[in-house]
C-alpha cells in the first residue's frame, strides 16, 4: 500500500517577468502571494503509522518558505526567471533529503488561478 501526505505553504514575493505579450504590467517590479503543496508518497510505518511524520516535513517547509518569502524572486540564487514552474523546481531542489518519497510539488497564484503541478514519479 502506498500512502501519499501533504503539506501547504504559502509566501508573499515581488518579481519581474520578461514575456513576449502584456510585457508592460510583467517587466515592472510586482509582488503576488503564491502557494505551494508538497506531497511525500511511500509506505506508512507499521510502528508510527506514519509516512513521515508531519512535523519533519513541516520543519523543512519553513525553511524552504524563508528562502522565498518577502523577497525579490527575480534575485532568489538558483531560481531563474521566477516562473511557477522555476518555483516548483527549486522547491523540489530545496528538499534533497526527502527526494526519495517527493512525489509532487505545485504552486499556484489564488488570485490569477496561474498553477504549475511538477510529478517528480510516474
Ligand atoms: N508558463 C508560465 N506562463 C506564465 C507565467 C508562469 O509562471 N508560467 N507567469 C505569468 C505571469 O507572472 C502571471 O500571469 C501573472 O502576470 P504578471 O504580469 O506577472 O502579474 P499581473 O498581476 O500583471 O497579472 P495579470 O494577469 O496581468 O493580472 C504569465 N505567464
Ligand atoms: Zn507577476
Amino acid at each position: 500500500m502506498l500512502f501519499t501526505v501533504s503539506q501547504r505553504f504559502f509566501f508573499d514575493a515581488a518579481h519581474t517577468l520578461k514575456r513576449e505579450i502584456e510585457a508592460e504590467g510583467s517587466r515592472r517590479i510586482h509582488g503576488h502571494t503564491y502557494h505551494a503543496e508538497v506531497w511525500l508518497a511511500g509506505p506508512r510505518n507499521p510502528d508510527t503509522g506514519m509516512v513521515i511524520d508531519l512535523g519533519l516535513l513541516r520543519r523543512r517547509l519553513d525553511e524552504v518558505r524563508e528562502l522565498l518569502d518577502h523577497r525579490m524572486l527575480d534575485e532568489v540564487p538558483g531560481l531563474g526567471a521566477p516562473t511557477l514552474e522555476n518555483l516548483c523546481l527549486f522547491i523540489a531542489n530545496e528538499m534533497p533529503d526527502f527526494s526519495p518519497r517527493l512525489s509532487r510539488v505545485r504552486v499556484w497564484r489564488e488570485a490569477l488561478g496561474d498553477a504549475c503541478t511538477l510529478e517528480l514519479k510516474p
